[in-house]
Parts: C-alpha cells; structure tokens; sequence
C-alpha cells in the first residue's frame, strides 16, 4: 500500500498506543488546531502508532448511540446514505473488524503547472448566408420541405457553396466546421437529383446512392434527415444498414429494394459477402461522410472492397468526401474514390472555396497535403467557449463529479457530453455516478435530483444504445457519458457542454468532440481535464490554432459548497463562505470517501474499478508517438490515478509490468517481448475499435492470422 493513499486503523484491535476510534471519522474528519483552523489528518505524516488520538466528540457519540440501538434519525427513515458522508467505516472478511480509512487527497500531488497560454488566432468560419434556397432551382416541394419540415430558409456558407458544385454533376471534396450543415449539403442536392431522374426510379431497381457513415447512430441521424428530405417524393426509398440490427430483416429490405442506401462500411462488407441481391449497378453517388474517421478505424479496407463491387457494376458516378477535418487520410481516400474533384473549404484563409484539386495542388506546393491542411489548423465553431482545468490524477474524479454537479444541479438548463477513452471506464463512471452523486433519487422523501446519467459505448447492445441516444436527444438536462463512438457527426441540439475527461488521441478527435456542442451558430462550452504532467497539450494545441482559457481546480470543486450532502459532520446552520479553501478540501474528501464507499462496499465493484482503471492504462498506452512526450504511460503514479478510480490502493495484480518493463533483461528478450507486446497492443487497440465502431465486419479469418503470429513469438521466448 502506498503510504499517502490511506491508513487502516483497527479500531476494534487497537495497534499498542492506540485508542479506539470507532466513531471518529478519519476519512476526512478535521480536527481543530490551537488556532482554531481545521487541519486534516494525512496518513502519510509520521508513525500511526505515534499519534494521539483524539476522544470522540458529542455528535460522534450520539451517532454511535442512535447507530447501535437503530433509532432512526427524527422523522427520516434509516437509510445509508443519509448518515453523514464521512462515515468511511468497512469490515474485513470476518466482518467484525471495521476500519476507518484516512484519505488524503490534497497532499502529496504534483506542483500544478502555470498554463503559459499564448493567444491564438482561431481559424474562422462564417455559418450562415442570407441566401434562400428558392434560387438553386431546386423542385418546389423540396424548398417547401426545407420550410416547413426541416424549418429552415437560408443556407450554410457550406450548403451555399456545396449544393450547386454537387448539381452540376461534380466530385467534391468538402471541409466545414462541425455543426455547419453538411448533411444538407450533399442531401439537397441528392435528392433533387434523384426526384427528377428519369425513368422514373423505381423501389425494386436498388440503391441509386450510397452513404457511408463511420458509427450506428450516425448512419441512423443521417437517415433520418435523408427521410425528411424525401417526403414529397414517396417512390424513392431509403434505409439503414448498420451493425448490431438483425441482418435478415436488412437483407429482406434489400430484396425488396433500397434506393438511397445508407451504411456504416463493415455492415456494407458483409452484406456484400454474403446477401445475394445486392447490387449496384443503377448507383450514382457515393458519399463519404467523417471520410477520415472511416480510415482511422481501419475501415480502409472495407472501403476498397465497397468500391470494387461498386465500380464492378457500374463505373459512372458522383463522388462526394465531407469532414470538419481533413487530414492525410482523407486525401488518400480522395485519391483512389475521386474524380477531378473540386475542393470546397469554407475557412477563412484557406485555400479558397471551389478550389480545384489541381489548382490546390499549386498552391500547395507540391500537392494537397492534408498533414499541412491540418498544420492550418481546423476551424471550431465561433461560439464555442473552450476551457482546460489542470487537476493531480488524486483529485480528477471529485473535480469531475464537482463539475457535473455545479453545471446540472445548480445551474439550468445544462445538458453535457463527457468523453472517457474507453468502455470501461464509460460503465464504471456510469454507474458510480449513478450510485452516488444521484444518490437522491432513491430517496423519494428527498426533492428528485435533476441528475440523470445516461451512457453509449461500442460494447452496448445495439436496441440499448438506440434508445439511450433518442432518449438523450430528447431530454433538456442530462449527462451523457460516452467513449468517441459519439464525438462525430451527432447532432445532439441543446447540448451545452462538452467534457473530456480523458484528452483524445488526435487533434481531430479534439475538434469533433467539442464540435458537440455550439452547434449551427448557437454557443457551446467545453472542459478538457489535463494531469499537470500533460499540461503541456495546452501549448499543442495553441499550435493548432485552438484556444483555450484556464478553470481553476478550486473554483470547479467549489461546487461542492452549494451541496448540503457534503456538509458530513458539519452539519447544522454553521454558515461557510463559499470560497473557504478548507471548507471546500473538506467536503471534497467526504466525496471522495463516498465514491471509495461505494467501490469498496463488494468485491465486484471493486472488480470493475480495477477493469476501469486497467483499461484507462491501456488507452493511455495508445496515444501516437508524436504525443508521447504529453501521455505516457510512465508518468502515470499508478496510486494517484487508482484514486480517482475509488480505490484506495494501487491494485497489485494489475499489468504494471507491461506498462514499465524491467530495465534488468538482456537485449534480445526485451526485443522480443517489445514485439509481442507491440502486436498485443496493436491487437487490443484494434478491438477496442472494432468494440467501439463495431459495425458488424468479420474480424474471424484475420484473428486466426494474429493467433497464429502470437503464437509463434510466444515460442520463440
Ligand atoms: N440552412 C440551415 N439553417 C438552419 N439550420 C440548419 C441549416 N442546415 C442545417 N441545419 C441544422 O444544423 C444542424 C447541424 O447540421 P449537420 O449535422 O448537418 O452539421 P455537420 O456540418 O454535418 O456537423 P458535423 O461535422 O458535426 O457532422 C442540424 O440540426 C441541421 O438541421
């Protein structure tokens, strides 16, 4: 046990020198100095068995009193957690020894960094035009449609300069900000196309165009809007492919025919392989919405066979690639699914819209380099107030869970996305939240807590996360805790702020998440929760032209001061200022001790802190080489950041080694198990995408590959 993360006191068995302390609430329990200051018992601060103890106080002894004989509290029924917060008693096995276990959450953290924040001139991009949409020419009932269901009359700077290249029959390449209005901008014209083909399309011809989207509840959002757009125009048909549905109802829909087809790319495989009546030779468009998120996922392969049955049956089509984030990807993509494409970016500064490739490539000096794109930076929307917090791994959960509850229980009309890196940890927090901070709610003699957690992850089953996601677009405050399976493409309206918990992995990672909220020109917030040790990611992020204003730590777990929960033994009308840095401590760490309650009360949730903070390690293993010099896994105190899992101690049995091997192995056992480990960690990284995406891509026949591969290192050690 690491010496500052808690002190177990038998307090039934005393140490020698040691009176019992049964009632005295170590975890957090301040003891009042000469001064009359409260001071806070650290267990890392000399000998145990060399400190005095203090006799219990009146309260102390009522509550002692009340606890053994049960009476219940004057008019309040016996319920747990109604006692005061600091009550971190536990039992061990025999369940006659309790313990009282001293957090220490203040002491003992790295210095937190000044954040050198140098000012940077954000990329810009301007939402909206005063340009209707009756002077496109489009088919009458399509503007009508546009007013009077989707309640829109002017265009996007991106729908302005997207719709008419896309009319005349032109491949495009197209970069906007989130929240812009891109969906519209190849749905318009797309359909007024496909309205006026002629002869007439008919259901049983199949797909006329195809969509791919990276994640399930995009494909289903884009869908959605496909289907508004169609309303006047019945006998063209659309419909969803994705991961997770039952794949015969989809094949008895593409028997019966599909004509604007929308898909994510493994689903699309797979039917591809396997559904006999799929076809594409009447197919005339193809569209690549978030085209670089469908590359990073490895879906490039998916995408090549997609693109060989399409060009098998029928060469002639429009190509469409959309993205708030250009990156290599993206211009890779183009090359092999793009014909003479006309680049479109709406920022300010850029290349210049309706910018043809060829053109870009000249000014580019020696091609459209997307790495130098994103050097440019990405544009955020204008609106969007970016904030970082700088918080000791000890004190990330108290800070987070302060912050919720200061933005969805003291404030209005907040609803909040919060990103984790993993599933794990997204269920972990789900239902340690759940447990603790809306506590309140099992408690129908308490006035209902506002705090409703929902949660979408890639390991969810596919009618669960359906409904979390309509559920969450509905309501008008609640917190969704997600992994990056909900960082692109959703449009989640009312959205007020954005947290990341754990920083993402890439700066367009960072764009789409935040690209939550501010969406269409309305104002957003977000938080991005840094370690000291990662402070330097604010630097990184000034050189991509992203901004963002410092939160004190104090002042975000200054929250806990609006919440008598936290009170604990100081209960009564003592009156606090609200910025009492004791105060605040104080009821920060009888937080603290309510989350370490709850993770300790079974050994199955403390099972699944560890699995959490396991799969944060791994993550965290898996920032790119050109972030390591921020995130790496050696910086991690493992005891620190096993803390703001709610374990009081770093587990021993976790993969450590893996994380720091040992310097003492001769070269060629280290080379070899660098090996392994690389093809391990490439091998996890690769099913915590596909969990994460999984669209239902046949992943058999490839892990029969890496098995074999394993196995063969594994006897060569
Ligand atoms: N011309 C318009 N006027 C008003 N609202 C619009 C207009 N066009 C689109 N919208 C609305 O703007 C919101 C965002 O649109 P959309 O989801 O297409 O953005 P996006 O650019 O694709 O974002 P992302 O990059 O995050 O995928 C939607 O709610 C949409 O209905």
């Amino acid at each position: 046990m690491e010496c500052d993360e808690g002190l177990f006191i038998n307090v039934r068995q005393p140490p020698s020198g040691l009176q019992p302390r049964t009632q005295q609430r170590t975890a957090s329990k301040p003891q009042h100095g000469k001064s009359g200051q409260i001071k806070f018992e650290c267990s890392q601060e000399g000998n145990p068995l060399k400190r005095k103890p203090a006799p219990p106080s009146p309260q102390t002894r009522r509550l002692q009193k009340k606890a053994k004989s049960g009476i219940k509290e004057a008019g309040l029924p016996k319920f747990p957690s109604q006692k005061p917060l600091t009550d971190a008693k536990d039992s061990d096995a025999s369940g006659n020894r309790p313990f009282v276990k001293t957090s220490c959450l203040f002491k003992n953290n790295p210095e937190i960094p000044d954040i050198q924040r140098t000012s940077v001139k954000q990329v810009q991009e301007k939402v909206f035009t005063s340009d209707s949409f009756d002077q496109l020419g489009l088919h009458p009932h399509l503007v009508s449609t546009l007013i009077s269901v989707l309640k829109i009359s002017s265009m996007t700077s991106v729908q302005k300069q997207t719709i008419p290249i896309l009319l005349q029959g032109k491949d495009a390449l197209v970069r906007s900000q989130t929240g812009s209005g891109k969906t519209l901008a190849y749905g318009i014209p797309l359909v007024q196309a496909l309205q006026r083909a002629e002869p007439k399309i008919k259901r049983g011809d199949g797909p006329y165009a195809l969509v791919l989207v990276p994640t399930r509840e995009l494909a289903l959002q884009s869908f959605e809007t496909v289907q508004k757009l169609l309303k006047p125009f019945t006998w063209i048909v659309p419909g969803v492919l994705m991961g997770g549905e039952k794949k015969k109802s989809e094949k008895a829909r593409l028997r019966k025919g599909i004509n604007i087809l929308i898909a994510t790319p493994g689903r699309l495989v797979d039917h591809i392989n396997s559904t006999k009546c799929i076809h594409f030779r009447h197919i005339q468009w193809l569209i690549l919405d978030e085209a670089d998120r469908i590359l990073d996922l490895g879906f490039e392969k998916a995408v090549t066979a997609i693109l060989n049955a399409i060009n098998a049956d029928s060469e002639k089509r429009q190509n469409v690639l959309l993205s708030a984030t250009l990156t290599e990807g993206v211009s890779r993509l183009a090359d092999i699914s793009l014909h003479d494409p006309v680049y479109i970016s709406i920022a300010e500064g850029s290349l210049g819209s309706n910018t043809s490739k060829a053109e870009a490539c000249a000014k580019e000096d020696g091609g459209v380099s997307a790495v130098s794109l994103e050097e440019r930076g990405f544009a955020v929307p204008e609106n969007l107030q970016q904030n970082v917090v700088v918080v000791p791994s000890k004190l990330r959960l108290v800070t987070l869970a302060a912050f919720i509850l200061g933005k969805l229980k003291f404030e209005k009309c907040n609803k909040m996305i919060v990103f984790f890196s993993s599933c794990e940890q997204v269920e972990f927090h789900h239902t340690l939240f759940h447990k603790v901070l809306a506590a309140d709610l099992e408690q129908p003699w308490l006035p209902p807590s506002p705090l409703t957690f929902a949660r979408l992850h890639g390991d969810m089953k596919q009618e669960e996360r359906t409904s979390v996601f309509q559920d969450f677009l509905q309501s008008k405050t609640s917190i969704l805790l997600c992994t990056d399976v909900a960082a692109r493409g959703l449009d989640l309206p009312q959205v007020t702020w954005i947290v990341q918990y754990n920083p993402p992995a890439s700066l367009a990672e960072y764009v789409h998440r935040v690209g939550r909220t501010a969406r269409i020109g309305s104002h957003g917030n977000s938080l991005l929760i840094l370690a000291p040790s990662e402070a330097e990611y604010v630097n990184f992020l000034a050189s991509c032209k992203i901004n963002v204003s410092e939160m004190k730590m104090e002042s975000v777990l200054s929250s806990l001061m609006k919440d008598d929960r936290f009170k604990g033994s100081q209960r009564g009308n003592k009156k606090f200022h609200s910025d009492d840095p004791q105060e605040v401590r104080r009821r920060a760490t009888i937080l603290q001790t309510e989350f370490e309650n709850y993770v300790h009360s079974n050994a199955e949730t403390v099972q699944r802190a560890k699995k959490a903070l396991q799969s944060f390690i791994r993550s965290y293993a898996t920032y790119p080489a050109s972030l390591k010099h921020i995130f790496h896994v050696k910086s991690l105190h493992l005891g620190h950041v096993a803390k703001s899992f709610g374990l009081r101690d770093a587990p021993k049995n976790l993969s450590a080694t893996s994380a720091f091997p040992k310097q003492a192995k001769n070269q060629k056992q280290k080379r070899r198990e660098f090996l392994l480990k690389k093809t391990r960690g490439k091998r996890r990284l690769a099913e915590i995408l596909q969990s994460e995406y999984s669209s239902g891509l046949d992943m058999v026949a490839s892990k029969v590959k890496r098995k074999k591969k394993l196995a063969s290192l594994e006897t060569e050690r």
